[in-house]
């Protein structure tokens, strides 16, 4: 079963996918804690708050509410919703909590494709052709090894940053790890000018790319 916290159609605002019209998976649980993470209501999956499948789907505000789901409750959910979108982004929370193997299956059978978005910070289980982005939490749960192995599998990562050790910390982390990356964003925190100012020059400098949470600057989802 996975711990849903709501599914939505929307345009995709962050990375190589932005623009795309995509179905998001929000999942339940996060431990990680960032202090300016923008879904704290993920956190916790506390049983006050479990209520039926049907409540999360387009919810009007953020909260807390989640739901029990099979892969097929979810194929079924989406398929009654009548979305145009065929692109699928798991998200969460920390969606790596779960086993998502069974639910990308389904999903590609029946003609979706899917993203996943984590944190590097628990084990990635997902099929090949899920095109992963990891946004690495650098010096948080997990350890080394695992976020390495993220790091590793990632078709791109998507760095937040607010100030110029963020840029370090990612920096650190690629030459320790000895490692490449093709696609690389910066991604500025919640919109402050000097983080996008940050982002913008630090992007130049170094031939990398800047992702600006377009969702946000829209006021959409
Ligand atoms: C809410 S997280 C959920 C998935 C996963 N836990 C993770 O951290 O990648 C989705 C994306 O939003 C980014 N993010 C969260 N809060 C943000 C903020 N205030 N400003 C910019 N990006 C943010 C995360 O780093 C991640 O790339
Ligand atoms: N439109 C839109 N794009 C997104 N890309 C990543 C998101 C996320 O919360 O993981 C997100 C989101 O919440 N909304
Ligand atoms: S890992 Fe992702 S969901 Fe968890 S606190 Fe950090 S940004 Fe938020
Ligand atoms: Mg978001």
């Amino acid at each position: 079963m996975y711990k849903i916290n709501e599914i939505f159609q929307t345009i995709q605002g962050e990375a190589s996918f932005t623009g795309t019209p995509s179905i998001f998976i929000r999942l339940q649980g996060c431990p990680v804690g960032c202090s300016w993470c923008d879904t704290k209501q993920t956190w916790e999956a506390s049983d006050v708050y479990k209520v039926d499948l049907q409540k999360t789907v387009e919810k009007k505000a953020d909260s807390e509410l989640w739901a029990d789901s099979s892969a097929q409750q979810v194929i079924d959910l989406i398929e009654s919703k009548g979305y145009q979108a065929k692109h699928i982004v798991i998200t969460g929370g920390e969606p790596c909590m779960f086993d998502l193997i069974p639910l990308c299956d389904l999903l590609h059978g029946n003609g979706f494709s899917t993203q996943l978005e984590t944190s590097g910070t628990f084990e990635i289980k997902v099929p090949e052709k899920t095109w992963v982005t990891v946004s690495p939490k650098i010096n948080m749960r997990g350890g080394y090894p695992v976020l390495k192995q993220a790091m590793l599998r990632a078709n791109e990562i998507k760095h937040p940053i607010a100030m110029m050790k963020h840029v370090e910390e990612l920096e650190a982390l690629l030459t320790d790890m000895d490692i490449q990356p093709e696609l690389i964003y910066l991604q500025p925190i919640s919109q402050k000018a000097k983080a996008t100012r940050l982002a913008v020059d630090i992007c130049i400098a170094k031939n990398w790319r800047l992702s600006v949470q377009v969702h946000k600057y829209l006021g959409i989802n």
